[in-house]
């Protein structure tokens, strides 16, 4: 198939807000939150943001193309704009699929059911805007949680594992991605400098870090690997690998 250079798995006239949303200084950080400033540019801002989206999010419509199974359902929970549901949509084969994505912000769920209109894929896709707490997983054959675990308050991560588990069809898979924490104080220092350096080459200033660090910082809580391989095999998981 062919891949646009940037921002592929959303359409093309959405790609164009750039991200300056912490540009200006601010007297007062509040907690950040997806709302119409970051839902306009979200693309942008992922994209900047978070190395090896774009490669990530392609990726899961591949793997979707292999674990999709015929009459299932595929999740994406905290879809944000569709980024992962318009790349499994556009390769799911298998007959009788569906797509349910779940988003908790209406600026996201709004700009998102645009996205899925203007795409000519096959598969139905319902698009709710509720908690994904809130949602019951069923005939599940794959589950995307692409960069939410991470915004769910920890001590509700399990309930939100063990009820995708509960829900997911034998040979389904739940594929996670998130930003990690390290618990070795120097490698934890290592990553985060690599961060920051990815975001500046990418154009953001110290201010806009350092103003959206503080604003994610009680809101975007981090785990270590080992961590989340406990937390899955708590929730019924057999197996849990890194793929990325
Ligand atoms: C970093 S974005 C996810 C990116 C998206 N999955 C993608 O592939 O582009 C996190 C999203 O999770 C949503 N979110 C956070 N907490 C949520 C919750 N409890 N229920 C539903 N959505 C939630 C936010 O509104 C936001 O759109
Ligand atoms: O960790 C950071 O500094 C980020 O900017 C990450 C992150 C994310 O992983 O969700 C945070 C919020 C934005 O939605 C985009 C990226």
């Amino acid at each position: 198939m062919n891949a646009p250079e940037s921002h592929q798995n959303f359409p093309k006239e959405r790609n164009r807000s750039r991200d300056s949303v912490y540009a200006a200084p601010r007297e007062k950080i509040g907690d950040f939150v997806f709302d119409e400033t970051v839902a306009d540019v979200f693309p942008d801002m992922i994209q900047r943001s978070v190395p090896g989206y774009d490669t990530i999010t392609s990726l899961i419509g591949v793997l979707a193309g292999r674990y999709a199974q015929p009459n299932s359902t595929c999740y994406d929970l905290g879809c944000s704009l569709g980024a992962a549901t318009l790349s499994m949509r556009r390769r799911l084969h298998q007959p009788g699929c569906r797509i349910v994505a779940v988003d908790n912000s209406e600026a996201m769920i709004r700009r998102c059911r645009q996205n899925i209109d203007a795409d000519a894929s096959a598969p139905p896709v319902d698009i709710l805007c509720t908690d994904i707490l809130d949602v019951k997983i069923r005939n599940a054959s794959v589950v995307v949680l692409n960069f939410i675990l991470q915004f769910i308050h920890p001590e509700q991560r399990l309930q939100a594992l063990s009820n995708i588990y509960q829900g997911l069809l034998p040979g389904g898979i739940l594929i996670l991605s998130e930003k990690i924490r390290f618990s070795d104080l120097k490698q934890q220092t290592f990553h985060t400098e690599m961060h920051y350096a990815f975001k500046k080459d990418n154009g953001y200033s110290d201010l806009e870090i350092s103003q959206k660090r503080a604003a994610l910082e009680k809101v975007l809580i981090p785990e270590t690997l080992t961590e989340h391989r406990e937390r899955l095999l708590a929730a019924g998981f057999a197996r849990c690998d890194v793929w990325f």
